[in-house]
C-alpha cells in the first residue's frame, strides 16, 4: 500500500514538471517589403532586426507565452512576399496552419490593396473559416498626418476586416507604440498581438498536427513526420 502510494506521488511530481505546451502555427502573409520578417522578430523576441533581406521560401521563430496559466507557443511563420521565393512551398504554408497574419503597409495603399489576393490564396489552399485570421497594419511609425491620401486610414483597415471577420491591428515592429491616455486611436504594441493570438488559439481547443518544426530557422521539407509529434510538447 505504501509504496503504490510513494510511487503515484511521484508520477504527480514527474507529471507537474512536464508540463505540456501546445504549439500553433501562425501564418504572417502580405506583400514583399510590408516589414513581415521584422515583425516576426518583434514579436517572437522584442527586437527590430538591425539588418533583412527579401525571404527566400520561409523561415520560422518561436515564441512561448503564458495564456490563464497554460504554456502556448507560437510557431511564427515568415513567409516570401515575392512570388519566385514562394513558388514551391506555397503549399507547405497553409498546411495545418491554425492562424493567419495578413500583414499590410499603412503608408503603401498597394500593399492594402493586395490583401485581397492574400485572401484568396489562403481560400485556394483551403484555410477554413474556422482558422483565426488577423489583419496588421504594420509602420504605424512612418504615419503622416500631412499625407493621409498616401496612407491606409484606420477606417478602410477596419472596414476590411470586418467584411472578412478578422481582427485588425495596427503597430510598428521598428518603434513600439506607447500608449498615451486619451480617446484618440492608438496602435497595438506586440506584446497586445501575440496575446490576443495565443488567447484565441487557445479558447479554440487542441492544435490538429501541421508542419511544425522545432526550432528558430528555415523550414527544410521533408521534416513532416518529426514536426507532427512535436505540436504537444514540454515546455
Ligand atoms: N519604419 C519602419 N520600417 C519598417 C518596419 N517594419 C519593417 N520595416 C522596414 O521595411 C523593410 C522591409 O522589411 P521586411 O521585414 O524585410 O519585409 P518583408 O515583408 O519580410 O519582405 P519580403 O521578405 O520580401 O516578403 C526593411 O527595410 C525594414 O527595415 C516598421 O515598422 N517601420
Amino acid at each position: 500500500m505504501e509504496s503504490s502510494l510513494e510511487f503515484s506521488n511521484s508520477l504527480g511530481s514527474v507529471s507537474s514538471l512536464m508540463t505540456r505546451c501546445r504549439t500553433f502555427k501562425v501564418l504572417l502573409i502580405g506583400d514583399s517589403g510590408v516589414g513581415k520578417t521584422c515583425l516576426t522578430h518583434r514579436l517572437s523576441d522584442g527586437r527590430f532586426p538591425s539588418r533583412v533581406e527579401a525571404t527566400i521560401g520561409v523561415d520560422f521563430r518561436e515564441r512561448q507565452l503564458d495564456v490563464d496559466e497554460e504554456k502556448v507557443k507560437l510557431q511564427l511563420w515568415d513567409t516570401a512576399g515575392q512570388e519566385r521565393f514562394r513558388k514551391s512551398l506555397v503549399q507547405h504554408y497553409y498546411r495545418n496552419v491554425h492562424a493567419v497574419l495578413f500583414i499590410y503597409d499603412v503608408t503603401c495603399p498597394a500593399s492594402f490593396a493586395g490583401l485581397a489576393s492574400w485572401v484568396e490564396e489562403c481560400r485556394q489552399n483551403r484555410v477554413g473559416q474556422d482558422v483565426p485570421r488577423f489583419v496588421v497594419g504594420n509602420k504605424s511609425d512612418l504615419r503622416e498626418p500631412g499625407r493621409k491620401a498616401q496612407q491606409v486610414s484606420r477606417e478602410q483597415a477596419a472596414s476590411f476586416a470586418k467584411a472578412h471577420g478578422m481582427t485588425l491591428f495596427e503597430t510598428s515592429a521598428k518603434k513600439p507604440p506607447v500608449k498615451r491616455a486619451g480617446g484618440e486611436f492608438q496602435p497595438d504594441s506586440a506584446e497586445d498581438i501575440v496575446f490576443a493570438v495565443a488567447a484565441k488559439l487557445k479558447r479554440q481547443g487542441r492544435p490538429s498536427g501541421g508542419d511544425a518544426p522545432a526550432h528558430n530557422g528555415s523550414f527544410k521539407v521533408g521534416n513532416r513526420k518529426k514536426a507532427e509529434k512535436e505540436l504537444w510538447t514540454c515546455c
